[in-house]
Order: structure tokens, then C-alpha cells, then sequence
């Protein structure tokens, strides 16, 4: 299992550095956050509470337990003993100047600082640094805690240790690092998406769109297409069989035509940001920003778990993010300790509100989905990790039985109870029984597995440390009274009709 980083610090916590805070606090690390703002923790709050219900329904691995959160008044008190430093103070230089020498003169010497700078080079922000070379650009995208896109900048070849390390420790939060190769005023991104924030001005200005027009014009349009395949290979596409060699060839010459007014900016006076605000208003101020956000982040969750379900772009990130919280998952319910003599409490899960069907509970194959994980705890607890699994051993299900016993809804607090119901040399007999968080049995399942020989397409013996630790789990497992419903199939209603039952 790959390391969390266990303590990060955070320097400014508005918009951007909230983002980062719950990316970190979520997957376990803690974070050590200075933020001069009044209101800065309620803030902060508000973020990691919309943060918290967006990863609940993101990814189904039981929550890795959070990181904690403090607040410091000064930056010397946030960045002691943090391995990694997030700057995300606002985009003024001489700010972040200021910002970085006070982090250099508390920090560990070992200790990363990257800066979210939307535009400073490197080379700008390590002005007067102590030691700039720790010093580097890592530009994140809104909403932090769940775009994994990372620009990573450095100054030139010498970085790239560092930049190197910055990314091994970013991946492991869920993101995706992008090294790029030369620094240069606002990186990639902000580069494109400046140069569609600036025509879209013009088409504003010039009152040949609302905001509202443009946003339909994206979003309906080109927008659904760059989360999947970006430009190049869309427009490879476009130029039909023969590629992106004909697609330049016919609409190359129009990068010629007047279509493109991006070298030019209009000014933005107070009329033009008025009426960008009014437009703005009439299309979204229906909602609040923390509405907006929410609407934002389950629309983002819908799009990557497309992309996972195609195993493309984001959507690999993603899944390997999942992997990495089931493994921890796993590694916890391994090496948990729970009383032998009770039913065993391995894992945990939250209903996601993409979990319900049309009759607003928690849909069929999400219970099969809960269970089979707290099936793959238990069997993590009695050593089948991937070891053992790369030995060509493993466990099939060959037989289950559910019984749905309460309406489970949106946003419950899933606690699996599991009792081994017995064991011989190669079959293993488990019932879980699903909780609420008031303690209330929503339900429960019985499932019948068989250890095979996953080359020799058969069934086999345990082998150790499986078979041993059943053993060790068996006195204290088998004096638990049997659930009275166990090994009872579903009950015969009568049939032909009319027939008694
Ligand atoms: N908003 C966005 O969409 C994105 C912004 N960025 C970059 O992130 C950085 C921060 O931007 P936002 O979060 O949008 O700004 P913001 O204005 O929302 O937050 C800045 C925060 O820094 C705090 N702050 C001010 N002086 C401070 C100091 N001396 N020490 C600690 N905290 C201090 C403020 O109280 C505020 O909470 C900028 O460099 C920006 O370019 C990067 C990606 C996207
Ligand atoms: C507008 N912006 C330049 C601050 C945007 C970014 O830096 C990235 C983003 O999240 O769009």
C-alpha cells in the first residue's frame, strides 16, 4: 500500500486552497491551514462539507478516515512539520513573496512548497527565495477535491527531482500530474482557456451572445467533447479517414480568415463588467454558489464515472484512486482487531444519491455491490490480500441470498456486521447484516464461497494464513446465536395457484 502524506500545510483557504484542503483532509492526511480571512473556518466548513458529500458518492471504497484539521494565526505555526506546502494566497506577486519567505523560515528544510498560481513562472515566485529550488508551480483546477488535473512547473532540467517528488505525492491524492516541459507565463491551461475567456468578452461585448448563449454554446456543444478526448484527437476524428493530415489541410487556411480576434482584449471597463454581471445574474443567480457547486460537482461525478465505466482519461485516474482507498480499506480490515466473540465490523459505506432507483432507495445491485465489498473485507482480515491471490488462489461466491428489509435511502451510514457461519476445507459460509446509523438492520445476506485454483479452474483447499485464521475466528464466531433466518430459502408462495405453499 502506497504512504499518505501525513501532514500537509495549507496558505490560503479561500476558493482554491479550500479545494486542496478537503483533497488532502479526505484521503487522510492532516492539514495545518493559515488563512487571515474572519471567516475563513466557516469557509473552510462549507468547502469540506460540499467536498465530503461529492467523495461520498465519487468513489464507493469504504472513506479513508480523515486527516485532521487545525488552524494556525500565523504561517510559522501551520508549516511546522508539514512535508508538503500548498501556497494559494491571491495572484499578487509581491504577496507571494512575502508568503514563501515566511514559509522558508519555518519549514523543514526537506519540505515541497508548490504554489497554485494561475500565471507566475517559477523563475517569478522564486525571486529572493532562500532555497528556490523547492520552490515550484503545482496549478490546480476548481473544484480541487475533484478535477484531477495538476500542472506541475519548474524552472528548467535542474527541477526535475523535485517536481518528481511533488508528483509521486500528489498521484497519491487522486491526482492527475502534468510536468511541463518549460515554464511560461499561465502554463497550458489557463493558456486555452484564456484564449476562450477572451473572444468570449468580445461576443459579449459586441452583443453578439449573452453569457447565457456562450455557456449553451459549450455546454451542448465542444464542452461535452474535451472531457473525453481533448483537441487533438477530436479533430483527428473530424478529418474523417484520412486523419488529422486532411483535417489541417482544409481548416488550416482558415486560422487566416477573420474569425479570431485573440491577440486583441477589449478593455474591461465598468460597463462592460456591469453588464457581464447582469447577464451573469439573470442565468444563474437563481441559485447560490454553494447550489452551483453542488450541481457542478455531481454533474463532474456523472462524467467520471462515464470515463471509468470506459476505462478512458479521467476516468483512469479515478479508478486507480478507487483501488488505492480499497486497498487501505482492505490493509485496515486486516489488520483490525475486532472482538472474535461479536460480529465482525469491517466495512463501511455511505449511499451515494446516483445509488437510488425509481422508487428512491437504494437500487438492487448496490446491496450485492456492499455486501461483495464487506465480503472482500472479511477475507482481507483472514489474509487474502493480493499475495495470495498472485499465488493463483482465490475465492469464488457461488451462492447468495439478500433480504431487503428496510427502504434504504440517499446519504445512509452503511455499517456491515459479518459472521463467519462456518468453514471446511474449501467452502466458507458468511452472513452480513447492514445497519443504518440509528443501528436499524436495512439488510442482510448470506453467501456460500468456494476456494478455487484460479489457473486450474477449480475448486481447492485454504491454504495458510487463510485456513489458520478462520480457525482462530471459529470458537468466538460459532457461540454467536445463528441469525434465525439462515440457510432458509425464499419462501414457496404456491404453484400452480391454488396449490398449497
Ligand atoms: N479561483 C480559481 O479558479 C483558481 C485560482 N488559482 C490560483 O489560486 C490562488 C488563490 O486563488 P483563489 O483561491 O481563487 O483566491 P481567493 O481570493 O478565493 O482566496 C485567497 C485566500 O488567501 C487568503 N490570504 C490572503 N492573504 C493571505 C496571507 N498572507 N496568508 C494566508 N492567506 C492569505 C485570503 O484570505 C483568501 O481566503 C491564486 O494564485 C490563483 O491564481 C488556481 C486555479 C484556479
Ligand atoms: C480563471 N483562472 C485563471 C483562475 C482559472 C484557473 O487557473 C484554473 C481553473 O480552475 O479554471
Amino acid at each position: 500500500m502506497t504512504r499518505t502524506l501525513s501532514r500537509a500545510a495549507c496558505i490560503g483557504g479561500g476558493v482554491i486552497g479550500g479545494g486542496w484542503i478537503a483533497r488532502f483532509l479526505l484521503d487522510g492526511t492532516d492539514v495545518a491551514v493559515h488563512d487571515p480571512h474572519p471567516d475563513a473556518r466557516r469557509i473552510i466548513g462549507e468547502v469540506l462539507d460540499n467536498a465530503r458529500r461529492a467523495r461520498a458518492r465519487l468513489i464507493s471504497a469504504p472513506p479513508v478516515p480523515e486527516g485532521r484539521l487545525s488552524f494556525h494565526d500565523d504561517i510559522a505555526g501551520a508549516v511546522e512539520g508539514a512535508e508538503y506546502i500548498q501556497e494559494s494566497v491571491p495572484e499578487r506577486l509581491d504577496l507571494k513573496h512575502k508568503v514563501f519567505a515566511a514559509i522558508e523560515a519555518a519549514a523543514s528544510p526537506e519540505a515541497l512548497i508548490g504554489s497554485s498560481t494561475s500565471g507566475f513562472k517559477p523563475s517569478e515566485l522564486r525571486e529572493g527565495a532562500t532555497h528556490p529550488e523547492r520552490i515550484f508551480v503545482a496549478h490546480p483546477f476548481n473544484p480541487v477535491y475533484l478535477v484531477p488535473l495538476v500542472e506541475l512547473v519548474g524552472s528548467g532540467p535542474q527541477d526535475e527531482a523535485v517536481l518528481d517528488r511533488a508528483a509521486d505525492i500528489l498521484a497519491r491524492t487522486g491526482m492527475h500530474p502534468l510536468k511541463i516541459r518549460r515554464e511560461i507565463d499561465a502554463h497550458i491551461a489557463d493558456r486555452l482557456l484564456e484564449a476562450v475567456w477572451r473572444e468570449s468578452l468580445w461576443l459579449v461585448k459586441d452583443d453578439i451572445a449573452t453569457t447565457q448563449e456562450i455557456d449553451d454554446a459549450i455546454r451542448f456543444g465542444f464542452g461535452l467533447r474535451w472531457a473525453q478526448m481533448g483537441l487533438f484527437e477530436t479533430y483527428r476524428i473530424a478529418g474523417g479517414e484520412a486523419g488529422m493530415k486532411h483535417f489541417i489541410d482544409q481548416f488550416g487556411p482558415a486560422l487566416k480568415w477573420p474569425w479570431t480576434k485573440l491577440m486583441d482584449v477589449p478593455e474591461m471597463t465598468e460597463e462592460l463588467s456591469a453588464k457581464i454581471a447582469a447577464q451573469s445574474d439573470a442565468q444563474s443567480g437563481q441559485h447560490t454558489i454553494r447550489e452551483l457547486e453542488r450541481i457542478r460537482d455531481d454533474n463532474l461525478i456523472g462524467i467520471l464515472h462515464a470515463l471509468r465505466a470506459n476505462g478512458w482519461g479521467a476516468g483512469e485516474t479515478l479508478r486507480a484512486m478507487e483501488e488505492r482507498a480499497f486497498a487501505q480499506a482492505h490493509a485496515r480490515a486486516a489488520h483490525a482487531a475486532p472482538d472474535p466473540a461479536a460480529p465482525l465490523e469491517l466495512h463501511r459505506a455511505k449511499v451515494g444519491g446516483d445509488w437510488l432507483d425509481y422508487n428512491g432507495h437504494m437500487t438492487e445491485f448496490r446491496y450485492l455491490q456492499v455486501f461483495g465489498d464487506a465480503t472482500d473485507a472479511f477475507l482481507g482480515h483472514i489474509g487474502m490480500d493480493a499475495g495470495y491471490r498472485a499465488q493463483g488462489l482465490s475465492v469464488y461466491t457461488v451462492e447468495t441470498h439478500i433480504r431487503h428489509l428496510a427502504e434504504t435511502g440517499a446519504g445512509a451510514d452503511l455499517t456491515v456486521r459479518t459472521t463467519l457461519l462456518g468453514f471446511d476445507a474449501k467452502r466458507i459460509r458468511l452472513h452480513h447484516e447492514m445497519i443504518d446509523g440509528s443501528g436499524t438492520v436495512q439488510a442482510t445476506a448470506e453467501h456460500m464461497l468456494m476456494h478455487v485454483d484460479t489457473t486450474a479452474g477449480r475448486a481447492c483447499p485454504m491454504g495458510a494464513p487463510l485456513i489458520d485464521r478462520l480457525a482462530a475466528l471459529a470458537p468466538g464466531q460459532s457461540a454467536l446465536p445463528a441469525p434465525d433466518h439462515a440457510g432458509r430459502p425464499i419462501r414457496d408462495i404456491g404453484w400452480p395457484l391454488g396449490e398449497p405453499a
